[in-house]
């Protein structure tokens, strides 16, 4: 069964409050939190003081993907703002593993995302330092956009290198992720479910979480 993880890019942020209180009522394990900054992606979101005060609504797992050039310069900072996973993408890291490495150090679980150009091969050294991959299924910087078809082979390429690899690694796909696609995901080895406008944008968010984890559990595999 597919862990959900509603994305608050797409939150009424003049409503922050009543959308968290949503998360926490809802079937969503962990809130998944966005954070851009205008140089690795085209776009700027929200930063430290937003997730700290996040953290404050809720028990449940906070799980923060750095859209940012230089990410290990913050990594202190958003242990300290209370992410209990932290993803850097592989794009931006030349360091990777020390990177990772100290996301581990500083207690929390280290996650890489991938762009959908970048292939899932790059990964095989680095699996045992990690706890889930972001594999993007669109390219980041904005919610709203059409999920790209070839993101499900690379999911199922993953799962195959992480089942060989023998480390508990979660895939977790990011982007476009919908009922209409949430079994084919999980089928293809998606371990993750992240929904931002599909959640937020319905007109009952609540019962749209509780259809995507309903989707995510008709799992073959
Ligand atoms: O990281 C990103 C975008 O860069 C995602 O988390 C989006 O926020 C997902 O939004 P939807 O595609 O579900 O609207």
């Amino acid at each position: 069964m597919a862990i959900i993880a509603p994305s608050l890019l797409a939150a009424d942020f003049l409503r922050l409050w009543d959308e968290c209180k949503m998360i926490n009522e809802s079937e969503a394990e962990w809130f998944h939190l966005d954070v851009m900054d205008g140089r690795f992606v085209p776009n700027i979101s929200f930063g430290l003081p937003v997730i700290e005060h996040i953290r404050k609504t809720t028990k449940k797992e906070c799980d923060v993907h750095l859209m940012i050039v230089e990410p290990e310069k913050y990594t202190t900072a958003f242990k300290e703002a209370g992410a209990d996973r932290l993803t850097v993408h592989y794009e931006a890291c030349t360091h990777l593993h020390r990177n990772v490495e100290m996301i581990r150090q500083l207690g929390m679980k280290a996650g890489v995302a991938l762009n959908p150009h970048t292939p899932v091969l790059l990964l095989k050294e680095i699996l045992p330092y990690i706890d889930q991959v972001c594999i993007m299924s669109v390219n980041p910087g904005f919610g709203g956009q059409q999920f790209i078809p070839t993101s499900l082979k690379k999911i199922a390429e993953l799962k195959q290198m992480i089942r060989e690899s023998g480390y508990p690694v979660l895939i977790q796909v990011d982007g476009g992720v919908s009922v209409n696609n949430a079994a084919a995901l999980v089928n293809a080895g998606a371990d993750v479910l992240v929904a931002g406008s599909n959640v937020f944008k319905a007109e009952n968010p609540t019962a749209a979480i509780a259809q995507l984890k309903k989707a995510g559990s008709f799992s073959e595999v």
